[in-house]
């Protein structure tokens, strides 16, 4: 459950001046796209509006078909809108050539798969290094720097490991620590607990949870209600439009973590006996 409260204001307050207004991560201004098939013309976007300001902590939500991966592309720079603005910084995708986009999307953007995406050849700290890899910055720095992740991600003992070597929640852990190698505008993650157990997924939740409090951005698609209740805000698509945007009180994040908890706690009782 979620209180319903305006998040944005469409024109910004005049009594705010612009160094106390909140910086934006992204900002989404009448997002359409079109796909065309044929001779049908599919609107998958029908003029979305909305911002993300830094350290916002957002849950992407809403029936098949109502354009939740379709602004994922968006939002990750796989593709361009058919019309209207998405800014990432004061850069505009619609504006943006395809080699444009593919820069801005190594660069500033933290991919996170439902179905972990790691190249199964290679350890934990090359896989967190591949986004360096195709800026040709493979240095000392930031190999640290892929170490002190791969810590951060409670993987300091597996370095070495290589995917097949880890369990599912372990391997998300390396996810998230590659998305986090090139300091992104937003992590953005696809239904990142969609394969795993609710142990699993508790784990994974916690350290979202507190890469939000650090100031992170997150940005997460998911089916799943226990999973947006931890999320500071729920923006829910339907039919391409923009259906509700409620930020979770306080109250609700807090619920969501205990019962969660409490499921991992019966769980492992249960495994226990
Ligand atoms: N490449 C494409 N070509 C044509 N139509 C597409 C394409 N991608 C998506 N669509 C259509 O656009 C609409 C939105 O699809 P999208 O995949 O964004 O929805 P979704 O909310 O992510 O659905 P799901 O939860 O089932 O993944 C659908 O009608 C879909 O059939």
């Amino acid at each position: 459950m979620s209180i319903s409260e305006p998040s944005q204001t469409d024109s910004p307050s005049p009594f705010i001046s612009d160094a106390e207004r909140p910086k934006l991560a992204t900002s989404i201004r009448d997002l359409q796209k079109h796909y065309v098939l044929k001779s049908e013309v599919v609107r998958a976007l029908r003029g979305v509006s909305f911002d993300v300001p830094e350290g916002d902590y957002v849950a992407i939500m809403g029936p098949s078909g109502s354009g939740k991966s379709t602004l994922l592309n968006l939002l990750g720079c796989l593709d361009k809108p058919t019309s209207g603005s998405l800014l990432l910084g004061n850069d505009d995708i619609a504006l943006m050539t395809d080699n444009e986009l593919a820069e801005i999307r190594s660069r500033r953007i933290g991919f996170v798969f439902q179905s972990y995406n790691l190249i199964q050849q290679l350890t934990v700290v090359e896989n967190i290094q591949v986004p360096l890899y195709y800026q040709g910055a493979m240095g000392s720095k930031q190999h640290r720097r892929s170490v002190e992740l791969a810590q951060r991600v409670g993987l300091g003992d597996r370095l070495d490991h290589r995917p097949s070597q880890l369990s599912g929640g372990q391997q998300q852990r390396v996810a998230i620590a590659r998305s986090l190698v090139n300091d992104p505008y937003f992590v953005l993650a696809d239904e990142p607990t969609g394969n795993l157990d609710s142990v699993t997924t508790e784990e994974i939740l916690t350290i979202f949870d507190e890469l939000n409090d650090e100031g992170r951005t997150i940005i997460l698609v998911t089916h799943e209600d226990d999973v947006a209740e931890r999320a500071k805000r729920v923006v829910r698509l339907k039919d391409g439009k923009l259906h509700r945007d409620d930020v979770n009180s306080p109250a609700v994040r807090q619920a969501a973590r205990e019962t969660q908890r409490e499921t991992v706690a019966q769980l492992v009782k249960e495994a226990n006996l």
